[in-house]
């Protein structure tokens, strides 16, 4: 067995893993990219309200003073961006704490902390279900007492009017029901795509209890019974990555995609001289100076590659598809080097074609088309190439470069600053 370059013998087979092992390592390092997430969050429960009486010295019978438990925290969701590229940072579930219990003294339980989920910029939220909803849609509060009323002794109640556990209870309702957020009749969906950052509510926490305080009334003027505190809301949510990037590096396998995401950012997306080194969109930030000095920053993207009949599912079918439909804009890459695969006129057809094929709107959005591998001596390959891309469109420009020597970068960012920012205006 050689293990320096990676070879063994297997019966009378000598099998060579350098090209296996770096994949099965892309592969696994890829593996974790996640654009659409299910999870379930939970808002936390009230605090118990506390039944007490003051006590002090020659006041041996003082008035109720049980405070209010603190209401549950909250679960927030916000962008962050970034930070995050893709969702697979979610766990898949959310609880926020609980209040704490009231206290004699008229001292009120704390709120429970509350607490945010970070998402990056273009993702689409929305509430699947709603797991407390018939409670909230008829405002009918569970009641659940911290000591049960109607222990005490009493003064009478009228024969036909209410027994004092209803009243107790109708009285409890009403001060849940006054203090409860008002009832979301929709399920909750946002559209976190060019947003400001500002948290949005997910899931309530639970209001806090009352204290005996509460329920002094001219009949019971030392109740002995306070409240416990609210579940907080429970939702399931849908977390789906709408947009990946600004702009998407699109091309066959082996064109140059992930080299040259690499020489423009700091990201670090796998190499290889193999196809399909890029199983799944890495992202980088590239930051400019345009033309009018104005620094320009966008989200750059490098995209599995696409293989002829992609859009109808071959390859690595319509899964990656989907990514390059959440790019705001299109590069193409080609190889334009005599070695390459099959010809860069015959390359970049095949790249139109399925690109109308999924989605006519995709071409729309294709603004450069990147002549890589321009290092190894290619003049005719881009003249032809420029002859092609003009009779399709006029304006889509043609930059030359190569990623490797990172050569004719330069003119390419300029390219894409202004695009990108030709594209924000509109
Ligand atoms: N000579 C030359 N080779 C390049 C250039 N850019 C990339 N290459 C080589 O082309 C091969 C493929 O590069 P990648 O960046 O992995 O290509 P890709 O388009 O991301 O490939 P997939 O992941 O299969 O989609 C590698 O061996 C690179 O070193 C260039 O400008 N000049």
């Amino acid at each position: 067995m050689i293990f320096g370059n990676l070879m063994f013998i297997h019966g009378r087979r000598l099998i060579n893993l350098g090209g296996l092992q770096s994949w099965a390592r892309a592969f696994a390092t890829q593996q974790k990219f996640k654009d659409k997430v299910i999870i379930k969050v939970k808002g936390g429960t009230g605090g118990a309200g506390c039944s007490s009486f003051g006590r002090e010295k020659f006041v041996p019978y003082g008035p109720a003073d049980g405070g209010n438990g603190g209401d549950g925290g909250s679960v927030y969701i916000a962008t962050r961006p970034g930070t995050f590229n893709n969702l697979s940072h979610l766990l898949s579930h959310y609880k926020a704490t609980a209040g704490t219990n009231g206290k004699g003294g008229n001292c009120h339980g704390s709120l429970g902390s509350s607490s945010i989920i970070y998402v990056p910029p273009g993702t689409i939220v929305k509430e699947i279900q709603n797991l407390n909803e018939e409670e909230e849609q008829s405002h009918n509060y569970p009641v659940q007492w911290v000591q049960r009323p109607g222990n005490e002794r009493l003064p009478k109640l009228a024969l036909d009017g209410p027994s004092f556990e209803d009243e107790a209870e109708r009285q409890a309702q009403e001060l849940f029901y006054s203090k409860s957020p008002p009832i979301n009749t929709y399920p909750i969906k946002y559209n976190l795509m060019d947003d400001d950052g500002k948290p949005r509510i997910l899931c309530q926490g639970g209001i806090g209890g009352f204290g005996n305080v509460h329920f002094l009334s001219e009949k019971n003027r030392s109740p002995k019974f306070a409240t416990k505190g609210l579940k907080g809301q429970s939702k399931v949510f849908e977390l789906e990555l709408k947009t990946l990037c600004d702009i998407g590096l699109v091309g066959l396998p082996n064109a140059g995609k992930s080299t040259l995401l690499n020489s423009l950012t700091r990201a670090s997306s796998t190499v290889g001289d193999y196809e399909f080194t890029t199983l799944q969109p890495h992202l980088g930030t590239v930051r400019v100076i345009s033309d009018n000095h104005i620094p320009v920053s966008f989200r750059l993207a490098d995209i599995p590659g696409l293989i002829e009949g992609a859009s109808d599912g071959r390859g690595l079918g319509f899964e990656f598809l989907r990514h390059i439909e959440r790019a705001k804009l299109l590069c193409m890459v080609i190889d334009i080097s005599p070695k390459a695969r099959i010809s860069c006129t015959e390359a970049f057809q095949q790249l139109w074609k399925e690109l109308e094929e999924y989605n006519p709107e995709l071409v729309e959005r294709l603004s450069v088309v990147i002549a890589n591998k321009a290092d190894i001596s290619a003049e005719k390959q881009l003249e032809s190439l420029k002859d092609v891309v003009s009779k399709k469109r006029q304006s889509i420009r043609v930059i030359p470069i190569s990623a490797t020597q990172r050569q004719g970068m330069d003119i390419l960012l300029r390219c894409m600053a202004d695009a990108y920012t030709k594209m924000k205006s509109l």
